[in-house]
């Protein structure tokens, strides 16, 4: 094989050429083998040596690069976290714990109701805004009325008792009767607009509330102006 490859190479070559390197043959390494009686062929499991024996990868293995702590990596937080920051106090400059997994000052205090008047009532049983949604979809004839009609400020007027009472919002026209007993302010503050316009009332309350959603069920008709006679 090898006076093959050598004939091969030489052949075709002029005296300019360089020197052809000599073949060196090299010697299978160590086998942990004594009597050396492990051939290819044999089962041998063991893995190979890794990295190589004579690796330029195992020469450097003694250079291993130092890994970083985290605090090398990332610098730490800052001590005083902006939750504990108090507004119009600098940064820092308060006497603020140093942990900022501390509670924001706003929430250790349970929230106080702005007035008296918005304080919520105690619904019955059975009136709590799911049981409001049930009746709702339950198909129960919460309008009272067969269709939508015009209705003008007079006859809204009429409708002003606890079992009949119509108001308008923002243009339209519900029955709260069946609504009062499940209504969170109470039965008293939502009659103050039984037989009116309550659109005022009710968006200096709770603008939030979806009140064509709450109510959807109870429409009657629309608010139109008074026919003139
Ligand atoms: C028919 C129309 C109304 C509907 C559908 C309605 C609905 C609601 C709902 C869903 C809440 C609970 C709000 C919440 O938890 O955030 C609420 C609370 C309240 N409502 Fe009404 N409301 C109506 C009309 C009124 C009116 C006209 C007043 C007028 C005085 C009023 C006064 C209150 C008060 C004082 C509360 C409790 C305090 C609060 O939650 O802020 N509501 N209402």
């Amino acid at each position: 094989m090898t006076s093959y490859l050598r004939s091969w190479l030489t052949s075709g070559t002029s005296s300019a050429d360089p020197p052809i390197p000599s073949l060196q043959r090299v010697s299978p390494p160590p086998s942990d083998d004594e009597d050396g009686s492990a051939t290819e062929t044999e089962d041998n499991d063991s893995p190979p040596a890794f990295p190589s024996l004579n690796s330029a990868q195992r020469v450097q293995t003694q250079k291993i690069p130092r890994i970083l702590t985290d605090s090398e990596l990332m610098p730490p937080p800052p001590s005083l976290g902006l939750a504990v920051r108090k507004p119009g106090v600098a940064f820092g400059s308060s006497n603020t714990t140093s942990s900022s997994l501390a509670l924001p000052p706003t929430t250790t205090k349970r929230p106080q109701p702005a007035s008296k008047k918005r304080e919520k009532v105690a619904l019955t049983p059975g009136h709590s805004p799911l049981d409001w949604a049930a009746l709702k979809s339950s198909g129960a004839d919460l309008r009272g009325v067969d269709t939508l009609m015009r209705i003008p400020p007079s006859v809204l007027k009429q409708h002003n008792k606890r079992d009949d009472a119509w108001s308008a919002f923002n243009g339209k026209v519900y029955n709260i009767t069946p609504y009062l007993p499940f209504h969170p302010g109470g039965v008293k503050d939502l009659m103050r607009v039984a037989g009116r316009d309550g659109t005022k009332l009710f968006a200096e309350t709770h603008a939030w509330v979806n009140v064509d959603f709450m109510l959807d069920a109870c429409l009657v008709g629309f608010l139109v102006a008074e026919p003139s006679s």
